[in-house]
């Protein structure tokens, strides 16, 4: 007998079903398929009345978790739809979108309103997409129209389609004239465009988009990244590329083996750029598009996009764009308030316990036996390794994503990750940026963030294309310092700020960020971080962040050391660990 419906597959008779869980063949469904519909089912909230907490050993003073009462469910009676077009514009609707620059090319309603060609058209389609996000209403146009654009976007709402989505449409347009320059004469690939962005997984997935975008079409897409043997990155790049993503390192490695040159390049795009000079890049960066046979700024198209833009990032905008367009979407450096945040005052002590508490309810309530994917942020290699091993022990298994594993085991845990087989992944900030995980239903910061704008960043990995998630964050004296900033964000997004988060700094000292509003209508997160303005246009970062231990544990970031490339990034340290910033990190 068949199952009826029209979303998800019976993993018997392989016919859509439209329920999570097939009536008739309800032990059989592929629960990975199932699990792709999760968030696009109706968000219920349990009462916490009715889920029982574990005792608390803390008395009254203690803050009890609440995300057991706001774990989301999947409804009874919706019908569930492809996670793309499960998308809530409506969450959309009122953010606030400001474009500054001269003669801003005005924004599309429909993706069919520009000139993206019949391919693209139908790939669009493909991918489910019915409307442009209001990212992509306002960029694509300014992008299509050839202007440079500095874009800052909630996380979760669609940057990299604004960006690809033009880029390929322009290639494939004027394919003709590119198709003789793929793989050069001297032997050095020579791309289009150019998309750099900090990690590996992010290459990765951005190539995957590139190539469901770019469907049907003659413009090949090839990546450069670290922690895998060069050979096979040549074998592509021999083959001509018009779009190369790449990590920086791996990029300047290829360009000093004269693998590949830059003289064709017609689109820059720096995704998460902030992200780049935190992790100490940016000479990578400067030799790349200053030291290189790229084109200068006015012969090319520059795209910087990130969903946080610290006040350094006006420095490289300067350098590096021209005439530009700078667009925001939401508030800069914000989160979104489709993300309902949860701050819990939790010990060092007791955060094992009460992450069990929130694992064990959560398979609880998880319908029909499908559970929430859930992502756990830490702040170490080593921890992410250690809370693997105690949630194993107490029947969650996990997987783990950090530096310290190799770019195969990164890969297979992403990838179980993202297909449900495994519901829980441990994560260090290597995963706290771009990364899409659409069905994410949880992130839990078990380590607070050292800076609120990895924080925006490690929560958007849910609440992602329009969909709800929930985002908790175990919190407690030891974070003191980040006390204002999270309360500035939960407020900005429209959340409950507890109390007690409040009573660990004044609510307006230090110059924070909403007493200045210059700054922030530039980017900066707040007053005390980029308290010295003219510190930060001109040089190195400001003691604060500086003072992050984790920041500087692994190498200081002066451009020397970071330019000796061949020590730090490329040579591999020993037979496990890779090149990679990460390492240097220690994320
Ligand atoms: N117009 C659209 N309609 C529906 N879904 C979309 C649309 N555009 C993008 N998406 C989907 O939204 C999800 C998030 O997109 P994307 O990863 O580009 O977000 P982002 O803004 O780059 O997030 P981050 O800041 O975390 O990097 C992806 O799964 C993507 O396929």
């Amino acid at each position: 007998m068949l199952c009826s419906g029209t979303s998800a597959l019976c993993g018997t008779c392989f016919v859509r079903t439209r329920r999570p869980v097939c009536s008739n063949h309800s032990t059989t469904l592929d629960p990975l398929l199932a699990m792709s519909s999760f968030m696009t089912y109706e968000v219920k909230k349990v009462s916490s009345t009715q889920v029982a907490y574990a005792p608390s050993r803390r008395g009254d003073n203690f803050h009890a978790p609440s995300p057991l009462s706001d774990i989301f469910l999947p409804g009874k009676d919706s019908s569930s739809l492809p996670s793309n077009e499960g998308i809530n514009f409506d969450a959309y609707e009122d953010i606030p979108v400001e474009s500054k620059g001269r003669e801003v090319p005005p924004p599309v309603s429909s993706f069919f309103e520009m000139d993206l060609g019949s391919h693209l058209e139908l790939n669009i389609k493909q991918c489910g997409y019915k409307l442009p996000t209001p990212v992509q209403k306002h960029a694509m146009p300014i992008i299509m129209a050839g202007r440079d654009l500095m874009a800052c976007a909630q996380t979760g709402s669609g940057k990299t389609a604004a960006f690809c989505l033009p880029i390929i449409a322009g290639i494939h347009k004027g394919q003709d004239g590119f198709r003789g320059r793929r793989g050069a004469r001297s032997g050095a690939a020579s791309p289009v465009a150019l998309i750099i962005c900090p990690t590996r997984e992010l290459v990765s997935q951005i190539h995957d988009e590139v190539k469901k975008y770019a469907n049907r079409t003659t413009v090949r897409v090839a990546v450069a990244y670290g922690g895998v043997p060069i050979y096979q990155q040549l074998r592509s790049l021999q083959e001509g590329v018009d779009i190369l993503v790449a990590t920086p390192g791996r990029l300047v490695d290829l360009i000093d083996r004269a693998k590949v040159s830059l003289q064709n390049v017609k689109y820059l795009t720096l995704d998460e750029a902030d992200r780049m000079l935190d992790m100490g890049f940016e000479p990578q960066i400067r030799k790349i598009i200053e030291e290189t046979d790229m084109p200068p700024s006015r012969n090319r198209q520059t795209m910087l996009f990130s969903a946080t833009f610290p006040s350094e990032i006006k420095r490289l905008a300067a350098d590096f764009l021209s005439n530009y367009v700078y667009l925001t979407v939401g508030k800069v450096g914000s989160s979104t308030d489709l993300i309902t945040q949860k701050v819990v005052d939790v010990s060092n002590m007791d955060k094992k316990k009460h992450l069990i508490d929130i694992l064990r309810s959560q398979s609880m309530n998880a319908a029909h036996e499908v559970k929430p994917l859930t992502l756990v942020f830490v702040q170490t290699k080593r921890g992410a390794d250690l809370l693997e091993r105690f949630l194993y022990q107490n029947g969650f298994p996990a997987t783990s994503i950090h530096g310290d594993r190799s770019q195969r085991e990164r890969e297979q845990a992403l990838s179980s990750f993202k297909r449900g087989s495994i519901s829980i992944m441990i994560a260090t900030d290597v995963a706290s940026r771009g990364i899409d995980v659409p069905n994410v239903a949880h992130v839990i910061n078990y380590d607070f963030p050292k800076n609120i704008d990895s924080y925006v960043h490690r929560i958007g990995r849910t609440g992602r294309a329009g969909k709800s998630g929930l985002a908790t964050a175990f919190f407690d004296h030891t974070n003191q310092s980040m006390a204002m900033e999270l309360a500035d964000v939960m407020e900005e997004t429209k959340q409950e700020v507890p109390g007690w988060l409040l009573r660990f700094g004044p609510r307006n000292g230090n110059g924070r960020r909403n007493s200045n509003k210059t700054d922030l209508q530039f980017g900066t997160r707040n007053g005390r971080r980029y308290s010295d303005k003219t510190d930060l246009q001109f040089g190195p970062r400001n003691g604060r962040r500086y003072s992050d231990k984790t920041d500087l544990q692994f190498g200081s970031r002066n451009g020397r050391r970071y330019s000796d490339k061949t020590d730090l990034q490329f040579g591999p340290r020993n037979g496990r660990r890779h090149s990679d910033v990460t390492d240097m990190w220690g994320i």
